[in-house]
Formats: structure tokens, sequence, C-alpha cells
């Protein structure tokens, strides 16, 4: 079976607590792109795992995929699988792409398995694979909040909106990004703020990872501001970084962007 996980950003990211185990309460929304892995697992006779497209820094049998496949494995009596990754997500961009691969793994062998298994029960499995790997699992936009793992829906549709998405050379390492956030309580919640409208979003929608990144690698603030030069109704890093969505009326000319950084048009 071959399926094709893909990526998410953040529309606002609320860091509100830090947690007794270590984790951070936050509030966000979680919004689903069209970039895609493509990710292709077959019944074989020993459990494989490789891997093309972009290098996936790592040991192979740490990949996020074998982490989803051994955790069901605990409990059903799994075949041995070819796991074959064709990594097209940029990676460690706050997009999310190792934890898609990983919810997308969980739907797979409960669909080709016929485990029976309902979205909660894959919700369950997810979370201990990654803060953000059960919202793969629904893949549809949800507020967000405790660790990033409990949702609430929410009606938000940007098909209306042309979403293009900057890749800036610098790479952000999660925990790096947490570990530069002072939390803090918020005065209006992402979900009230998230219903007015898109040109609202700049003065009352942010990222609170933006502040102390931004220092730590000014190239990511300036690829924000020229999105919004260029006509961006909202502009942001999404998650810990280090790629910026914008959200536009019409498809941008980002040609003075593109000629530097990787551009994803029409995500
Ligand atoms: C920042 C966010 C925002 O959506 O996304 P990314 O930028 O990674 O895509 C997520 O919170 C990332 O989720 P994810 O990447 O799955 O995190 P995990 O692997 O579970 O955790 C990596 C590290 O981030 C920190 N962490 C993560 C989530 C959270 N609510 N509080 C934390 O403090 C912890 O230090 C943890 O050890
Ligand atoms: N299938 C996978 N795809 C991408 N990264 C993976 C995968 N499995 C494990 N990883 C590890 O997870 C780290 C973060 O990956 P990724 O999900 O792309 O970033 P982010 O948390 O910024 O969204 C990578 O540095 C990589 O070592």
């Amino acid at each position: 079976m071959i399926v094709f996980p893909n990526a998410k950003i953040n529309i606002g990211l609320n860091i509100t607590q830090r947690r007794p185990d270590g984790y951070h309460n936050l509030e966000t929304i979680f919004y689903p792109l069209m970039i895609k892995d493509a990710l292709e697992a077959v019944e074989s006779d020993v459990l494989t795992f490789q891997s093309s497209g972009i290098s996936i820094p790592g040991d192979e049998q740490h990949n996020l995929c074998l982490k989803a496949y051994y955790a069901l494995k605990k409990d059903f009596d799994l075949p041995p699988l070819s796991i074959h990754l064709h990594k097209h997500i940029p990676i460690g961009a706050g997009l999310g792409g190792g934890s898609a691969d990983a919810a997308f793994v969980i739907k797979l062998i409960n669909q080709q398995f016929n485990l029976g298994l309902s979205a909660d029960a894959m919700m369950d499995y997810a979370r201990p694979l990654g803060a953000d790997c059960a919202f793969f699992i629904n893949n549809k936009a949800v507020y967000a909040y405790e660790k990033g793992d409990s949702f609430e829906d929410i009606d938000l549709d940007l098909s209306i909106y042309k979403l293009v998405l900057v890749m800036p050379p610098a790479h952000v390492s999660t925990a790096q990004a947490y570990g530069g956030i002072k939390p803090a309580p918020v005065q209006s919640s992402l979900q009230e703020l998230v219903k007015k409208p898109v040109t609202e979003w700049k003065a009352t929608i942010k990222n609170d990872f933006e502040d102390h990144i931004f220092k730590a690698f000014p190239i990511i603030q300036e690829v924000k501001e020229e999105l919004y030069r260029s006509g961006a109704l909202y502009a942001s890093m999404s998650g810990s970084g280090a790629s910026v969505f914008g959200i536009f009326e019409k498809t941008p000319d980002l040609d003075n962007l593109a000629q530097h950084f990787q551009v994803f048009y029409n995500v």
C-alpha cells in the first residue's frame, strides 16, 4: 500500500506553561498542507526500512516509521514489512514531517491488516511518538492544546487563499526552540482570534518562538518581512521553524526569494 503523508503549519503558537514532565502546555492551530512524502509498505520476509529523496539525519533504525511499526507490533501479530519512504517534506522545518510519516504508518497498518482501530485508538499509539503526531491521524484543521496532542475541531478553510512556504537555510531543533521560551498565559484564545478575518491576524496571532529564534537566525525574520512586502495578508514561522509561510490573496511573485531559498507555491 502507498500513502502520502503531508506537512502541517502552525497558525499561532502560544506556549503557556512548563509542565512537570518537562514538556510545555501550548495552544496552536494545526493546518494541513499539500506538501507530501510518499510511503510504501508491503509484506516481506524481514522488516526493512529505506528512504530516498531528502536525506534524513540519524540512524535509519531510529526512523519514526519504524517506531510506529514497533508501537503496533507490541499489541498485534504483524508480519514483517518492507517500508520505503520518499522524503520530500523539508526536515526540521516545523512542518511535522517525521510525525506525519509515523501517523501514516499507523493508519496504513490499521487498514492493511484490518486492525479495527478507531481514530482515538490510533491517536493513543501516535502520542508517545511525538507531540504533534496525533494530529495527523484525522489530519484536518484543529485547535490543539496541552502538549499539542489534545484537539478541538475548528471551522477553518483557507482554500480561497494562496499559501506559500519558504525554507530559509537554518536548522532549529525543537528542543532548542522550547529551551529559549518563557511561558506566559494568553490574553485571548487562538480559538476566537482565528475566527476573525485573515487580514486581522497580523496584529493578533503570534508564534511565541519567533522572538528568540529570529535573534539566533535573523534570516528567518527577513524572509517573513519579505513575504509581507510581497503582499502577504499573514505570514509566520511555522512551529519551531525554520520554514515560513505566507497567506496571499493571489499567487505572489517571489522570484527574489526563490533565487536564494526553496519556495513552495500553492501548498
Ligand atoms: C514545536 C511543535 C509545534 O507544533 O512542532 P514542530 O516545530 O516540531 O513541527 C511541536 O510542539 C513539537 O512537536 P514534536 O516535534 O512532535 O515534539 P516531540 O518530538 O514530542 O518533542 C521534542 C522536544 O520538544 C519539547 N516539547 C515538545 C512539545 C511540547 N508540548 N513541549 C515541549 O517542551 C521537549 O523538549 C521535547 O523533548
Ligand atoms: N520519517 C522521518 N522524517 C523526518 N525526520 C525524521 C523521520 N524519522 C525520524 N526523524 C528525525 O526527526 C527529526 C525532526 O524531524 P521533522 O519532523 O522533519 O521536524 P519538525 O519537528 O521540525 O517538524 C529529524 O532531525 C530526524 O532525525
